[in-house]
């Protein structure tokens, strides 16, 4: 399923009318009568006793509220109340058009055009057990303030069950953060597909279920580059095991780590490789660390190094590296290994410490080079030499951009992971607030770096990395709750998630 910009919906819409020749009135039609029927197989609504309002602002998404306001109408549904929030004057055409309509049919309407209205907003929302909201949909371009503050304030404050139309208002369409407030909703219904503020920073936490529904878009020359990743997407690219083999076939993964105070990392990173299919895994460690190292994971083999010829000795027959978890910053020797690395054709997952010492080799950097980072947006903005709250702000283009100039793959950690592969960007949705603790990411480094050793593209790699993090931190937030699910809880549901992946 692909996601889009707003300017790439609003640029749809468009194409879709003139292609179509149907007016962007009678494109409003479709989507309120959409939106209206979708409303009604997600939420049980009676029309006697239900007390419904519908809370409309001037621009389109307004309209589209004030369609589904008048399908209540048309079907007897005794207690509708409608509040049009803002100035008429900027009323759309095609909302002056569906507000007219309304008034033909004596619906009752009321204006929230001052301050002076909000005593009487709150009395019609706090009668209300159902509000559906089109005060601003991806036409939103600034901070919310002044009556449009109070609206979605009183919104929030009330009980009712809260259908937001296409995006909840307040939030950003374009990167999912809230502008000043938000309302957050119980059901949110989408037009035709996710776009990008469905999904990223405070997305989740304001739109509660999501529900997409068709309205006809044609996307017949539009050619998708960014992406929503589903389990569908991933299935197949795990296969069964075949009998005749052995565990050399599974590769051979190496994760360089660990220093002092952090050998948990490369140990959470080597043993969440070995559950997710390696044949064998290793650490290897420099041998001034050997001492702090308490082998808790008999299978994991532990190299330890001092000069560069061991360090060679240790990756022959490797088949995939991690370089980071537990590195610590404070040698100068990883960045002779990581320079190394750079010249030999080995898939390299780097994350963590080891993202500081990448950042000094990037001019080394070769396009025939299979490298993944799995930087959060901390990471991406030291990477970038910017600031976390610039990367939030947009975090596709910081992606887009950083695999595009070093031709690597950029697996963008966050709230909504993103993957991206030059221009191509895939959002993954799926993990949970639990999964913010440490090691996480150690975690995840061993899965990606597991399947780049089972010889998957390095695309595919981080695909389906990324779904088998969420998938097991999932299964962990079950048993153990989100407050205290810890990284090994991930890695002990890692065994479940693949049992049902792959079949
Ligand atoms: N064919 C169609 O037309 C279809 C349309 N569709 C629907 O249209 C929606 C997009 O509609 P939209 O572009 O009219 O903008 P919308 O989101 O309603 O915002 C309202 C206006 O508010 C203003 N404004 C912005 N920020 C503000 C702020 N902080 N505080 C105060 N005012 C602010 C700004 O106007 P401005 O003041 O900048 O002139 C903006 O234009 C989309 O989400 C979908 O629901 C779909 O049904 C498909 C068919
Ligand atoms: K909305």
């Amino acid at each position: 399923m692909e996601v889009l910009t707003t300017k790439e919906m609003k640029e749809l819409d468009r194409y879709t009318c003139k292609k179509k020749g149907i007016s962007s009135l009678e494109l409003m039609e479709i989507a309120g009568e959409k939106i209206y029927k979708c409303i009604l197989k997600e939420k049980e609504i009676d029309p006697v006793t239900d007390k419904i309002v519908i809370i409309s602002g001037t621009g389109n998404n307004g309209g589209d509220s004030l369609v589904v306001a008048r399908h209540f109408l048309e079907e007897n549904y005794k207690n509708l109340e409608i509040i049009l929030v803002g100035n008429l004057d900027h009323l759309t055409e095609e909302t002056k058009i569906n507000l007219k309509k309304l008034k033909e049919r004596n619906a009752r309407i009321y204006y929230f055009k001052n301050y002076d209205f909000y005593k009487d907003y709150e009395k019609l929302i706090k009668k209300a057990n159902i509000i559906i909201e089109g005060i601003f949909g991806i036409g939103l371009n600034r901070d919310v303030e002044g009556i449009y503050y109070q609206a979605i304030d009183g919104i929030n404050r009330s009980e009712a069950y809260t259908i937001s139309i296409d995006i909840p208002s307040g939030i950003r369409g374009d990167n999912g953060l809230i502008a000043g407030i938000a309302v957050k909703a119980d059901l949110s219904i989408i037009i035709h597909t996710y776009k990008v503020g469905n999904l990223l920073n405070d997305a989740k936490d304001s739109h509660g279920k999501c529900k997409i529904v068709d309205i006809g878009i044609l996307e017949d020359v539009f050619i998708p580059k960014q992406f929503l990743l589903q389990e569908k997407d991933i299935k197949n690219l795990l296969k069964k095991r075949r009998h005749n083999t052995h565990k050399y076939d599974y590769g051979s993964v190496l994760t360089i780590g660990g220093s002092i105070g952090m050998m948990g990392a490369p140990f959470m990173s080597a043993y969440a490789a070995l559950r997710s299919g390696s044949g064998l895994s290793s650490i290897a460690v420099y041998e001034k660390y050997l001492d702090l190292i308490y082998p808790i994971y008999p299978e994991i083999m532990i190299r330890p190094y001092r000069k560069k010829e061991e360090f060679l000795e240790i990756l022959q027959k490797k088949e995939a590296i991690a370089f980071g978890p537990g590195l610590g910053r404070k040698s100068d020797f990883p960045f002779y290994i990581l320079e190394h690395l750079l010249k030999v054709d080995l898939p390299i997952v780097i994350d963590a410490d080891g993202l500081y010492y990448f950042k000094e080799l990037l001019n080394k950097v070769k396009k025939e080079n299979k490298i993944v980072i799995t930087p959060h947006y901390g990471e991406m903005a030291m990477l970038l030499d910017t600031t976390s709250e610039n990367i939030k702000r947009d975090p596709v283009s910081a992606a887009k951009e950083f695999s595009e100039k070093y031709s690597i793959i950029v697996l963008l950690k966050g709230t909504t992971t993103l993957i991206a592969q030059q221009d191509k960007i895939y959002f993954h949705s799926l993990g949970n607030p639990g999964m913010a603790t440490a090691g996480s990411g150690d975690v995840l480094t061993g899965i990606v770096l597991s399947l780049l050793g089972q010889r998957l593209k390095p695309i595919d790699a981080c695909k389906v990395g990324v779904s088998i993090h969420s998938l097991a931190g999932n299964l962990a937030a079950k048993e153990m709750g989100q407050y205290s699910m810890i990284a090994t809880d991930i890695i002990k549901y890692i065994p479940k998630t693949l049992k049902e992946l792959v079949k």
